[in-house]
């Protein structure tokens, strides 16, 4: 009831040594509280907290408006009801060394498991646009070992994504994740890579636990989860797909629901009263106090 019983220590824990099983991990974007908790009914390994689905949630674009504070708190309200262990995108890490430092200590008071920080410059935009631009590698060297420095429970994962593949080529993407790793990250997303050799290159070249990202039309292929654990990758990330899903079953239900005059024709594809409320747990408020909690449904409901 009312939030997971999972500590933020155990999540990290969890999340460390699902790494270190050397499977791959299946990791979807949440995109509200609600739908973290039904990615942990479903069985995946973690949940990820996704920059552009956090922006627009709150209806901005992907390029760096939100905040810190702003997405530390957001996460919270996941992370206070979910035991899955979560993984949030912080983005540059929203200014110099200094306030990647800062996102944190700031992420881990949120009870998340771990962040990503990218060495694009800011405003930074999603990694599968053109026109990116990376900062220097030592920069981004610095904020990484400023993260590595802030964090106060080891367990807390810093992973740091490379922008660099679309601007200056697989190659120099490599030597920066590897650059990357000495200055502390414990895990590399490589963003925007081209095909199924440039994934197989990356593993090659590095050690250290390996993110693909499987986000819908952008530059990546689309590589199922057997290929991605042939290739000896540990996470594959779904950062957008249940917003895309959920936002086109929304825009079709509101057009059908302005022609017809009634969801008569919606009822088959939404999720039903009882189904909600499985999920929100309302069989253990009432059993708190059945005195003052009975949620009977009508059969069928
Ligand atoms: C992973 C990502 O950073 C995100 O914010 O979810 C995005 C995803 C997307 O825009 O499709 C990215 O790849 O830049
Ligand atoms: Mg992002």
């Amino acid at each position: 009831m009312l939030h997971t019983r999972t500590t933020a220590a155990e999540r990290r824990r969890d999340l460390r040594t699902k790494l270190a099983s050397g499977r791959l991990l299946r990791v979807p974007g949440a995109l509200n509280p609600l739908s973290a908790k039904l990615i942990e009914d479903t069985g995946f390994d973690a949940c990820y907290l996704s920059g552009a689905v956090l922006a627009a949630d709150l209806g901005l674009p992907d390029i760096g408006l939100t905040t810190s504070t702003e997405i530390a708190a957001r996460a919270q309200q996941f992370t206070r009801v979910t035991g899955l262990p979560a993984l949030i995108d912080a983005d540059t890490g929203f200014g110099e060394p200094m306030n990647a430092a800062r996102t944190v200590q700031l992420m881990e008071d949120a009870g998340l498991a771990g962040l990503h920080l990218e060495d694009q410059v800011n405003p930074k935009r999603c990694g599968h646009l053109d026109g990116k631009a990376v900062v220097e590698r030592e920069e981004m060297a610095r904020r990484l070992r400023a993260a590595a420095d802030a964090r106060r429970d080891p367990d807390f994962l810093l992973m740091a994504r490379t922008d660099a593949r679309s601007v200056e080529g697989l190659d120099a993407a490599i030597d920066r994740a590897r650059a990357y790793v000495d200055a502390g990250a414990d895990a590399i997303f490589p963003e925007a890579l081209r095909g199924e050799a440039e994934f197989a290159a990356f593993r090659d070249a590095v050690d250290v636990p390996l993110l693909a990202n499987m986000t819908e039309f952008g530059k990546s292929p689309l590589l199922g989860a057997a290929t991605l654990e042939r290739l000896g990758y540990n996470i594959a990330l779904y950062p957008v797909t249940l917003l895309r899903l959920a936002m086109g079953a929304v825009e079709d239900g509101l057009r059908t629901l302005a022609a017809d005059g009634t969801q008569e024709a919606l009822l088959p594809r939404m999720q039903p009263r009882s189904r909600l409320y499985e999920l929100l747990g309302y069989d253990q408020y009432a059993a708190f106090d059945s005195s003052v909690h009975d949620f009977t449904l009508p059969p069928g409901d």
